[in-house]
């Protein structure tokens, strides 16, 4: 299962996701720059334009991006779809893109989410895998931009569907209409504390603060936690710089993040949160933590060579500091 979201704060947006699975593959910080050539399946090969940065494993020199952010302030990041999601057979109408090129695709060329809407009208999610041992995996996509706009990207027996997203937020499964009328069984959940309505004549005591969310999912399943993300997001307060906007926006990934032991997926494998990023759109900063350093790294895009034509590898820092303070 999988976390993402966009958060506005102090007049930046940070775009980014929880990835959440029992194995790590051993991903980390990439930068693809302009002049890198992309080389498609089913498309002419085509530089990079606009250079991002995320968190990618490399395969034969080819960055398989879990999530990423262009230089334009457009993000995008691929979650867990297990069940509705089904991919096409090549058409002769369309743009034929794998799952695993969409990221690159798209980022590569487009700077806005309406950029992306108009694109991808005319995109097929054609089923190739990468190669025998990376098959396709089925996913789903939340993409955002630095005006703060967000749209849910969704392929199923029924077709691409193009949804906007009105709570900037997505985990998995159910399809992403189905999360959202989810939200109605949970609309009284707030932050202020409640008035007893249960038993009007009686003098109940609200025992304890924070009442109004009493009944707010705090389950490790994606139902659960798309209804807690989004209620932490919806209220968490704007930070007054950079600093406290990127801690902000941890403190709600990390709301519905998955402690390793609580997310049983087989004999001994539990899911846990492996990684946290998030990427100031307006300025390409990239940061992210990780389930063993839960300090906050950061990688800035506009420090490297962006004119390049070779990917820039990060080690992903799992070390953790404990600040002795005697
Ligand atoms: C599994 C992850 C989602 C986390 C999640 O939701 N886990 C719940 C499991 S469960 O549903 O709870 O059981 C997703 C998120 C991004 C994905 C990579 C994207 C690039 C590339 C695409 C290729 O086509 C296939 C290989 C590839 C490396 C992908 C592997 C894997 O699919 C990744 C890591």
């Amino acid at each position: 299962m999988c976390t993402s979201i966009i958060y506005d704060s102090n007049g930046q947006h940070y775009f980014g996701r929880n990835l959440d699975l029992e194995i790590s593959f051993g991903e980390h910080p990439v930068i693809t720059p302009r002049n890198y050539v992309f080389k498609y399946r089913k498309l002419p090969n085509r530089k990079a334009t606009y250079a991002m940065i995320g968190m990618a494993i490399v395969k034969d020199n080819y960055p398989l991006y879990f999530d990423a952010a262009n230089e334009k302030g457009l993000g995008i990041a691929g979650l867990n779809f297990d069940g509705p999601c089904h991919y096409f057979p090549e058409s002769a109408e369309k743009e034929n893109v794998t799952p695993f090129e969409l990221i690159p695709y798209l980022l590569s060329q487009y700077a806005s989410v309406d950029e992306v809407k108009d694109a991808l009208e005319n995109v097929n999610l054609v089923d190739i895998n990468f190669s025998k041992k990376l098959q396709l995996s089925p996913l789903h996509w939340l993409i955002a931009d630095k005006t703060g706009k967000s749209i849910v990207v969704e392929s199923t027996v029924s077709g691409l569907h193009v949804y906007d997203n009105p709570v900037h937020v997505l985990t998995n499964n159910p399809e992403f209409p189905g999360q959202l009328t989810n939200l109605a069984n949970y609309a009284n959940i707030s932050p202020a504390q409640p008035k007893n309505t249960v038993v009007p004549d009686a003098d109940i005591n609200l025992y304890s603060r924070g009442l109004g969310t009493h009944h707010l999912p705090g389950g490790m399943d994606s139902a659960s936690r798309f209804v807690k993300v989004a209620f932490v997001r919806a209220h968490a307060p704007e930070g007054k710089d950079e600093a406290s906007s990127i801690t902000n926006y941890f403190h709600i990934l990390h709301s519905v993040e998955q402690p390793k032991g609580t997310d049983e997926v087989g004999p001994n494998s539990y899911e846990y949160t492996i990684y946290s990023d998030g990427t100031n759109l307006e300025t390409g900063t990239f940061y992210y933590t990780n389930y063993e350093n839960n300090q906050i790294n950061a990688i800035k895009l506009s420090n490297e060579n962006l004119d390049s034509d070779k990917l820039i590898d990060y080690e992903l820092l799992e070390k953790q500091h404990i600040n002795y303070q005697n």
